[in-house]
């Protein structure tokens, strides 16, 4: 199967590799060329826009950081919409909201394209491993021609029903992650400043039953004050953000996800924003400790 792949940052290389490793004929494009370099030298072909991906391959894939990204790569020049016709698909896995991409499904579909989204959840290394959890909505005869595709890049995909639905999806489960990295910072912080071992807290929380897989694998580097990125704090932001607004728009009260936004904002101003989204924890540590005598 051929397929192009539009963004090779930390997850579209690992996802478009994973491809490569599998067979896939996969021909690249970033907006940064040179990031492609490293796919070539593992098989890959590479283009020199998004529009001369879509004229070569029948199935296109982007990764790309945020909803200005998602559309600039459809709309602008040397964009998708110059090549998409009737018999070609383009998938969207990077995270964005809802409307940005019913619009681009909007915009494809008036070529005779197909399209649809697909964002993940899993970070780098469940990327790297082909064991992402694929969220997908829009065109079921897309979904199920790009099946082989999914299932080299992930354990298990999700087909939820219309345009906007894996938007959404993802965007609630990030909305819960950036929330609960928050309180688990908190915790960490307490735990030191009441005299406890942060690590001990760590053994203490992962035999209980909120034990989960991101508090085993961020707690230790944590600790450490290491935060080589994952997940990039700025993506992590993006995300509470676009959960609140959905919030906005369906009435619903997120007092906790805004606070933790607050906190994702702080970090960015404290020139966070390219470490792990973990890096939310530097926040916690910087606010100054209070006073013993009240
Ligand atoms: N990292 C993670 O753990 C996960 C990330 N995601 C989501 O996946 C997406 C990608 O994340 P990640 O790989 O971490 O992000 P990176 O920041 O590592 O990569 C972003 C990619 O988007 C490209 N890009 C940014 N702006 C533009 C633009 N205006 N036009 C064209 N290309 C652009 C970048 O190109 P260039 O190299 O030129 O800057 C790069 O290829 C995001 O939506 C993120 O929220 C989802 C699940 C997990
Ligand atoms: O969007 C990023 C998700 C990261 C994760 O699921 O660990």
């Amino acid at each position: 199967m051929e397929v192009g792949f539009l963004g090779l940052g930390i997850m579209g290389k690992a996802m478009s590799m994973n491809l490569l490793r599998h067979g896939f004929k996969v021909t690249v494009w970033n907006r940064t060329l040179s990031k492609c370099d490293e796919l070539v030298e593992h098989g890959a072909s590479v283009a020199e826009t998004p529009a001369a991906v879509v004229k070569k391959c029948k199935y296109t894939i982007a990764m790309l950081s945020d909803p200005s990204a998602a559309f600039s790569v459809v709309f602008g020049k040397d964009g998708i919409l110059e090549q998409i016709c009737a018999g070609k698909g383009y998938v969207d896995m990077s995270t964005v909201d809802a409307d940005t991409s019913t619009k681009i499904n909007e915009a494809i579909t008036a070529k005779g394209g197909y399209f649809l989204e697909a964002p993940v959840s899993g970070s780098k290394k469940p990327a790297e491993d082909g064991q992402l959890v694929i969220l997908a909505a829009g065109e079921k005869a897309l979904y199920e021609e790009v099946i082989p595709a999914f299932n080299v890049m992930g354990k298990k995909s999700f087909y939820l029903g219309q345009v906007g639905n894996g938007a959404k999806m993802k965007l609630v489960v990030n909305m819960i992650m950036g929330s609960m990295i928050n309180a688990f910072s908190e915790g960490l912080v307490l735990a030191g400043r009441s005299g406890l071992d942060p690590s001990v807290l760590l053994d203490v929380l992962d035999l209980g039953g909120i034990a989960n897989p991101m508090f085993r694998l961020k707690g230790p580097t944590m600790i450490q004050g290491s935060h080589s990125p994952a997940f990039p704090l700025k993506h992590q932001q993006k995300d509470m953000r676009l959960a609140l607004a959905l919030g906005d728009e369906t009435a619903t009260s997120m007092p906790v996800a805004a606070a933790a936004n607050e906190a994702f904002k702080k970090a960015r101003s404290m020139g966070l924003g390219d470490l792990d989204f973990s890096a939310v924890y530097e926040t916690v540590k910087a606010l100054e400790q209070p006073s013993q005598k009240n």
